[in-house]
């Protein structure tokens, strides 16, 4: 499998405030990486800075620059105009030309069964629908990796097990994934490997077989094994 990104020793800083410390990270073609750990642990920033939105301020990033790459925000980003519109909006932002943006966009709306809400102003929208807007966004740029940053945190179980069957999709289609998540059952479900994260650094990274195993995990990170103790 190549690799398709590497941090390698990387410290981040967001304002001037160290973030991420020493990380070493690699992500390869095919990956399904679930990032977890407590909240302000460092899982945003750390898909911010694989997704090139924050370069660290020592080590290295490397990547593919020919893969393109998609991210999904924990609240999508949505202008007060239609559902259509925003999409097609998104699109030409990410750099598509206008009319191919605007040829796209219906079959991406029927993809995550929203083509009823094409008209529908965007901001009315529910929160898994908003969600569904973001992932039709990414599924028309046919990203090779696609972050997302807690896909489903606030969406009710069916609209979480939709947007749960779309990542499914992506990977199916050969996308690779990296996704923040609270949700263990969800990372079993979707992850092939895991990278735990603690004040900024990645303590364990694992094939999610291993992951789950208490034995191993205590003996690669005491400190994630903990944390799972405390989420069950
Ligand atoms: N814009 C910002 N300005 C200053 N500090 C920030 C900013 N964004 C994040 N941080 C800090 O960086 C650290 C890591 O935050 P981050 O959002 O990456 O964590 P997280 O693991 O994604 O948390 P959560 O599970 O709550 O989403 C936290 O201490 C947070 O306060």
């Amino acid at each position: 499998m190549s690799t398709l990104l590497q941090l390698t020793q990387a410290d981040v800083a967001i304002g001037g405030r160290p973030v991420l410390h020493g990380v070493q990270l690699q992500l390869a073609r095919g990956d399904r990486l679930a990032l977890i750990g407590a909240n302000g642990s460092g899982k945003s920033t750390l898909l911010r800075t694989l997704h090139g939105l924050l370069p660290p301020v020592r080590g290295t990033f490397t990547r593919d620059a020919a893969a393109r790459q998609a991210m999904v925000f924990q609240r999508p980003f949505l202008l007060r105009t239609s559902v259509q519109r925003n999409l097609v909006l998104g699109l030409w932002l990410a750099g598509l030309p206008w009319h191919e943006a605007v040829q796209r966009a219906p079959a991406a709306l029927a993809r995550v069964g929203l083509q009823e809400l094409a008209g529908r102003n965007a901001r009315h929208l529910s929160a898994g629908q908003q969600q569904r807007v973001a992932l039709a966004r990414a599924w028309c740029l046919q990203p090779e990796v696609l972050f997302l940053d807690e896909p489903t945190a606030n969406l009710d179980p069916p609209s979480k097990r939709e947007v749960e069957a779309l990542m499914a999709e992506f990977a199916e289609g050969g996308t690779t994934l990296v996704f923040a998540s609270h949700n263990l059952g969800q990372v079993k479900r979707l992850a092939t490997r895991v990278a735990y994260l603690e004040r900024g650094r990645v303590l364990a990274d694992l094939p999610v077989a291993e992951f789950f195993d208490r034995d191993r995990l205590a003996e690669v990170s005491p400190e994630a094994d903990l944390f799972l103790r405390l989420e069950h």
